[in-house]
C-alpha cells in the first residue's frame, strides 16, 4: 500500500489550473516520447543492484570509488538492455534527453562520464573515416573505456600554452609523447585515475622541431588485460573535490611513451609517414569536442535546475512555518512572497533553458553540417554563441540552485536533501568546459567585431544582429514582451558600445590593444552575460513581477510535477511525490552508523578519561 501523500501537497494538486500531464508531454517532445522516458526509467530503475544499501555519504573516498564503478557496470548493462530497438536514434535520443537517469543511481556523477560526454564525441569530431569505425566499435561496446586528457596541472583556459609534446619520429612512424615538467601533467581528467585505459590527449605536435600546434592522439595507458600502467606513464587521482567525487579525475604524466603514427586523430590535420604535415582548414576544428559538450551542458543545466526546484517546491507546500497573521495558524512557507520569488525564477529558467538548449542544438547540428560540407563560416559565431550560453546558464543554475536549497532551512543543508550534491554538481560546469569568465571574453571579442562590422555597414548573423540596429537613446518601452525584449536589446548594444568606447578611449590614451582590452574586460563581461534596463520601468516591472507571482502561487506544485522527476531521480528525503518529509529525514538519519550504538566507543577512549581530568 503506497504510502499517504501529506494533506497540504493533496490540496496543491487539488488547486492546480492546468493540466500537468500535457506539460510534460510538451517537455518531452509529444506523449510519446512521455511513454518512452517512463517505459525506459521503469526498466533500467528495476534492475538488482542499482542502489545503495548504505548511503554513499557513509562510505570512504575510496568505498564511494568503487561502489561508483560496481553500480557503473550494472547500470550501462541495463541501459543497453533497456534499449528498444524499434526506436529511431532520435526516438532514443529524446528519450534521454529530458532523463536524468544516471542521476537516480549516482549522487556525485558516474566514473563512466567522460566516456560518455567526451572520449566518443572527440573520437566522432576528430578521427577521420577509418580511425572512426574501428575506435567507434570498441569504445560503443565498452571493450576500452576512455576519457578526454586536455588539461594540465599548469594550463587549463590556455590551450596553446599545452605543455604536453608530441615529437613526430619519422624513423619509426611513431609520436613520442612527454611531460617535459611537472606542470605538463595533465590534470584533472575524469575516469582517468583508475577507471579508463585509453584517452584522447591534446598535445603539442613537433615535426623537425617544428610546432604544428595542439592536435589529437588517441593513447593507450593501461594494459588492457591486467590494467597497469603501460611504461612511462605515471598515473594517480587528484584528491577529493567539493563534488565529482567519484568521477575518478586523476594525472597522467608521459615519459618518452612512443605510440603509432595513426595514433593522432586526422580528421582534421594529417601527418604522412614521412613526416609532412597537412594542416587543418582552421586549427580550430581541433576544439571542437567542446563546443559540443558546452551545447549539451546548456540542456543538462535546465535538468538539474528542474530538479533541485522539484525538491524545494514540494518541501515549500508541507513545510509551515512563523505565522503570517495573528491566530492563523502556521502557514505554507510557499505563502510567503519571498520563497515564491526565491523558487519561481528557478522554474521559469528551467523552462527557459530548455528552449534555449533545443534552439543551440539545432544551431550546432546546422554548422557540423556545414562543417562537413567544407563550409566554416557560421563557426565563429557558434563558439561565441555555445560560450555565451554555457557560461550564462551554468552561472544562473548554480545561483538558483544554491537559492533552492536555502529557501530549504536547515533540512536543505542535509545530504540527504540532495541539493548539496546537485549544487556540487552543477556548480562545477562553471569551470570545467571552458572557465565562465574565460568563455564570456571569447564572446565579447565577436560583439566588438560585430559592432566594428556594423559601424562600417556590413550585414550581420541574426544572433547579432541587435548591434545594427539604429535605435535611438530615448526609445521608450511598455511593458509587453516585445517592449522588454526591445528594452533589453537596447541596452545590450549600449553595454558593447561602452565597452568599446572605454577600449578607445585607453588606447588614445597611449595603451596597447591587449592592455586596453584587460582594463575594459569587466564591460566586456558584462556586455555579453547580462543587461539592466532604466529606472522609471522597474517600479512597473516591480508590480507586474509581484502580481506574476501570485498568479504562478496555485499552480507551483503542478508546475514542478509536470517536470515528471521520479523519487528515485530527485533521491531526496524533502522533494518525494508524497511529501512525507519528516518521516524519510528520520529513516535516513536512522541509516547514519553512528546510530547502530547509544554510545559511541570515543566515549569510553577519550571522553570519560578527559571529563574525569585522566587524560
Ligand atoms: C555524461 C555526463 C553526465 C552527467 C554530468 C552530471 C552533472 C552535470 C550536470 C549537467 C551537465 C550536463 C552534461 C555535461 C557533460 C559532461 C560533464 C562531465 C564531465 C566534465 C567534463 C569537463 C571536461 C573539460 O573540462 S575538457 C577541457 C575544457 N577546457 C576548455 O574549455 C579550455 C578553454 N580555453 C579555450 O577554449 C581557448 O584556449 C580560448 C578560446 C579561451 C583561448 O584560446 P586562444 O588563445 O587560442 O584563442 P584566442 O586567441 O582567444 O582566439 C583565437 C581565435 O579562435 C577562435 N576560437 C577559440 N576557440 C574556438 C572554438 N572552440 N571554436 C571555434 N573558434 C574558436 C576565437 O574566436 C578567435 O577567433 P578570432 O576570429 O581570432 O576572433
Ligand atoms: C569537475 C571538473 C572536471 C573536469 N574534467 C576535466 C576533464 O575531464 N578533462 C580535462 O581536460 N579537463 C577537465 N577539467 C579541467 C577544466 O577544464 C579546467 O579547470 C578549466 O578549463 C579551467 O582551467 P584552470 O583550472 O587551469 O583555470 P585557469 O585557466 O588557471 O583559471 C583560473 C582563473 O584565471 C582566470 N583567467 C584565466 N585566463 C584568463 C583570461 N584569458 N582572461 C581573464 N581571466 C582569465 C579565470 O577566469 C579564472 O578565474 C575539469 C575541471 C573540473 C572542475
Amino acid at each position: 500500500m503506497s504510502a499517504k501523500v501529506n494533506d497540504d501537497l493533496l490540496t496543491e494538486r487539488r488547486k492546480c489550473e492546468f493540466n500537468v500531464e500535457e506539460l510534460t508531454n510538451y517537455l518531452d517532445g509529444g506523449a510519446q516520447a512521455t511513454q518512452n522516458r517512463r517505459k525506459l526509467e521503469d526498466k533500467v530503475l528495476s534492475t538488482k543492484g542499482l542502489f545503495d544499501e548504505v548511503p554513499e555519504e557513509y562510505l570512504s573516498h575510496k568505498e564511494k570509488y568503487e561502489n561508483a564503478v560496481r553500480k557503473a557496470v550494472v547500470y550501462y548493462k541495463a541501459m543497453k538492455e533497456a534499449e528498444d530497438p524499434n526506436q529511431t536514434e532520435q526516438e532514443r535520443a529524446n528519450a534521454t534527453y529530458r532523463s536524468l537517469l544516471h542521476a537516480a543511481v549516482f549522487k556525485d556523477n558516474s566514473p563512466f562520464s567522460l566516456h560518455l560526454a567526451m572520449f566518443i564525441p572527440a573520437i566522432l569530431g576528430q578521427a577521420d573515416e577509418e580511425q572512426k569505425k574501428y575506435w567507434m566499435k570498441r569504445a560503443s561496446k565498452m571493450e576500452i573505456i576512455g576519457t578526454y586528457a586536455q588539461t594540465e596541472l599548469g594550463h587549463g583556459t590556455f590551450i596553446r600554452g599545452l605543455e604536453t609534446t608530441a615529437t613526430y619520429d619519422p624513423k619509426t612512424e611513431e609520436f613520442v609523447l612527454h611531460s617535459p615538467t611537472l606542470t605538463a601533467y595533465k590534470w584533472w581528467p575524469g575516469s582517468l585515475a583508475h577507471t579508463a585505459n585509453y584517452c584522447v590527449v591534446m598535445a603539442h605536435l613537433y615535426i623537425n622541431g617544428k610546432s604544428c600546434g595542439i592536435q589529437p592522439f588517441i593513447v593507450q595507458f593501461r594494459d588492457e588485460e591486467t590494467h597497469q600502467p603501460l611504461p612511462g606513464i605515471k598515473l594517480g587521482e587528484i584528491g577529493a573535490k567539493l563534488g565529482f567525487n567519484t568521477v575518478n579525475n586523476g594525472f597522467l604524466g608521459f615519459d618518452q611513451h612512443r605510440i603509432p603514427r595513426n595514433r593522432m586523430l586526422m580528421k582534421n590535420a594529417q601527418v604522412l609517414k614521412d613526416g609532412t604535415f597537412k594542416r587543418s582548414p582552421n586549427s580550430k576544428l581541433t576544439y571542437g569536442t567542446m563546443v559540443y559538450v558546452r551545447v549539451v551542458i546548456v540542456n543538462g543545466m535546465a535538468n538539474q535546475l528542474a530538479r533541485a526546484v522539484t525538491i524545494a517546491v514540494r518541501y515549500s507546500a508541507v513545510r509551515r512555518q512563523s505565522e503570517l497573521k495573528p491566530d492563523a495558524g502556521e502557514p505554507q512557507i510557499l505563502d510567503y512572497v519571498t520563497q515564491q520569488h526565491k523558487l519561481f525564477i528557478g522554474i521559469a529558467s528551467s523552462h527557459a533553458f530548455t528552449l534555449t538548449a533545443k534552439w543551440l542544438t539545432r544551431m550546432y547540428q546546422k554548422v557540423t553540417a556545414d562543417l562537413e560540407k567544407g563550409n566554416l563560416d557560421e563557426l565563429p559565431e557558434l563558439h561565441a554563441i555555445a560560450c555565451c550560453l554555457k557560461a550564462v546558464t551554468t552561472t544562473d543554475t548554480s545561483v538558483l540552485v544554491e537559492r533552492s536549497r536555502t529557501s530549504c532551512g536547515g533540512h536543505g543543508y542535509m545530504l540527504s536533501s540532495n541539493l548539496p550534491q546537485i549544487y556540487g554538481l552543477v556548480t562545477a560546469a562553471c569551470t570545467y568546459e571552458g572557465e565562465n569568465t574565460v568563455l564570456m571574453l571569447q564572446t565579447a571579442r565577436s560583439l566588438v567585431k560585430a559592432l566594428e562590422q556594423a559601424q562600417s555597414g556590413k550585414r550581420l548573423s541574426p544572433t547579432m544582429s541587435y548591434l545594427s540596429e539604429k535605435v535611438s537613446s530615448r526609445l521608450k518601452w511598455d511593458n509587453s514582451i516585445d517592449g522588454i525584449v526591445k528594452g533589453f536589446r537596447r541596452v545590450a548594444y549600449g553595454k558593447v558600445e561602452s565597452a568599446m568606447r572605454s577600449m578607445r578611449k585607453y588606447v588614445r590614451s597611449g595603451l596597447g590593444p591587449e592592455d586596453a582590452w584587460n582594463m575594459s574586460s569587466v564591460q566586456l563581461v558584462a556586455a555579453s552575460e547580462y543587461t539592466s534596463i532604466s529606472e522609471a520601468d522597474i517600479r512597473q516591472l516591480q508590480d507586474t513581477y509581484e502580481d506574476l507571482l501570485g498568479k504562478i502561487r496555485p499552480n507551483a506544485v503542478g508546475l514542478v510535477d509536470a517536470f515528471d522527476f521520479r523519487d528515485q531521480i530527485l533521491n531526496s528525503t524533502l522533494g518525494a511525490y508524497d511529501g512525507r518529509v519528516y518521516e524519510r529525514l528520520m529513516e535516513e538519519a536512522l541509516k547514519s552508523p553512528l546510530n547502530a550504538e547509544p554510545v559511541n566507543q570515543s566515549f569510553h577512549k577519550y571522553l570519560k578519561p578527559f571529563m574525569q581530568g585522566k587524560l
